[in-house]
């Protein structure tokens, strides 16, 4: 028996090392033991791998077939909301003035701090079963919400507990310097990251990644690397939220300290393209968040002319309220000029390179991990040309159906 089959596809399509996204009409995907046993034409998968010997088979005709989508950059764990935020915003107030009035982040803060980890856990697994309807089967979530050790923790026990609970595999990030509290200064706060969040955190095993809001009225470069450098000494491999308001210098840190990713670069010049191209550094580019912000969107065709390929991610946060990979690629066609091909790359094979995964995540290559989605479209270039919809139908986790819409 093999575990899972999907044939008759209209379209397989996936990234690959040799083309930017290959493509097999009439194709077919076998997964066995949860990774990809097969990938090619219908005929020549169900010679070895017959639809009525698996535990699960799919007939897409006319449907396309690609990787399961990767979010590598997300603040899905929280508490409450801040619509009201959204409507001041459309009136003229700015995301830095809200923070400074101890709205936004802050705000998201003391609700996460008042919750219960239960609730929290909650809260997570009904934010990842919308992930989940919109193709996603890998997701990173930071921390962040908490700023102080006791809710730091407990933010990154709930990740663990959601990612313990559903199918989608959640990635955990520290990121303690998120913001500063209202009761203390950038430089104190810093110190109190480094000597008590950070060793909390490693000890208990909570997180992979350690991030930094470097941004001007935020944390400093110097304060940036503190944190960045403290977490490397504990393990955890460094990811910044780099140049979103101000050009602050978050890019170029980023290649100083090999970071695995740098995120927003909504202001990075060509100088920073520059440094991040000698650099094994990949950007993420977050273009909801534009959209939310209703600001200009990053440039992505200067990566692309420099040669370095981008991930996308949905930047999930109480202020860019969308769980949707989808709608990310459908953005970053629209709003960054991106070609379908280069979109869904990013959503993909780079967005898995975002997050360290080197087994194959985010392709349909032969011992890639079993993670698939079926769209209700012909081919890949008709998923963001048919935007504002879910086009995503049926979504499988390490060969197993894990949603059908
Ligand atoms: N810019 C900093 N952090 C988040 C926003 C988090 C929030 O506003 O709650 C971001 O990446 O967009
Ligand atoms: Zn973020």
């Amino acid at each position: 028996m093999t575990d899972f089959v999907v044939y008759n596809a209209s379209q397989v399509a996936t990234p690959t090392d040799e083309s930017e996204l290959e493509t097999v009409r009439d194709g077919a995907v076998a997964v066995d033991d949860g990774v990809v046993v097969a990938v090619g034409s219908t005929d020549e998968v169900v010679r070895d791998y017959p639809p009525a010997n698996a535990t699960a088979a799919i007939d897409a005709a006319g449907k396309t077939v690609l990787p399961g989508f990767v979010d590598p950059h997300t603040h899905a764990l929280f508490a409450g909301d801040r619509a009201d935020e959204f409507t001041a915003k459309l009136r003229g107030a700015t995301y830095q003035e809200i923070l400074a009035e101890g709205g936004g982040i802050l705000r998201t803060v003391r609700a996460v701090r008042e919750a219960t980890r239960e609730q929290l856990v909650e809260n997570l697994l009904e934010q990842l079963d919308v992930m989940l309807a919109h193709g996603t089967t890998t997701v990173e979530v930071k921390s962040g919400y908490g700023l102080d050790v006791e809710t730091e923790v407990k933010m990154l026990e709930a990740i663990a507990e959601a990612d313990d609970h559903h199918p989608i595999d959640v990635v955990s990030t520290f990121m303690g310097a998120h913001a500063v509290p209202k009761d203390t200064d950038a430089d104190s706060y810093v110190d109190h990251v480094v000597e008590e969040q950070l060793p909390a955190v490693a000890e208990r095993g909570l997180a992979e990644f350690c991030d930094v809001f470097c941004e001007a009225g935020v944390f400093s470069v110097e304060q940036s690397r503190r944190v960045l450098e403290a977490g490397q000494e504990h393990g955890l491999k460094p990811k910044i939220h780099a140049d979103e308001f101000e050009r602050l210098g978050g890019a170029g840190l980023a290649v100083e300290l090999g970071a695995m990713s740098a995120d927003h670069l909504l202001q990075s010049t060509a100088e920073d393209i520059e440094s991040l191209r000698d650099s094994d550094v990949t950007p993420v580019l977050l273009p909801g968040t534009a959209f939310a912000l209703a600001t200009e969107y990053a440039d992505a065709s200067a990566f692309e002319n420099a040669d370095i390929p981008v991930a996308i991610a949905t930047d999930f946060n109480p202020n860019c309220f969308s769980q949707s990979m989808e709608f990310a690629i459908e953005l970053a066609c629209n709003g960054m000029r991106m070609s379908p091909a280069s979109a869904i790359r990013a959503a993909t094979k780079t967005a898995a390179a975002a997050l360290d995964r080197t087994d194959g995540t985010g392709t349909l290559q032969e011992g890639a991990p079993g993670d698939l989605v079926v769209v209700d479209v012909p081919d890949y270039e008709h998923l963001p040309y048919n935007f504002g919809v879910t086009n995503v139908e049926t979504v499988i986790k390490c060969g197993e159906v894990v949603h059908r819409d």
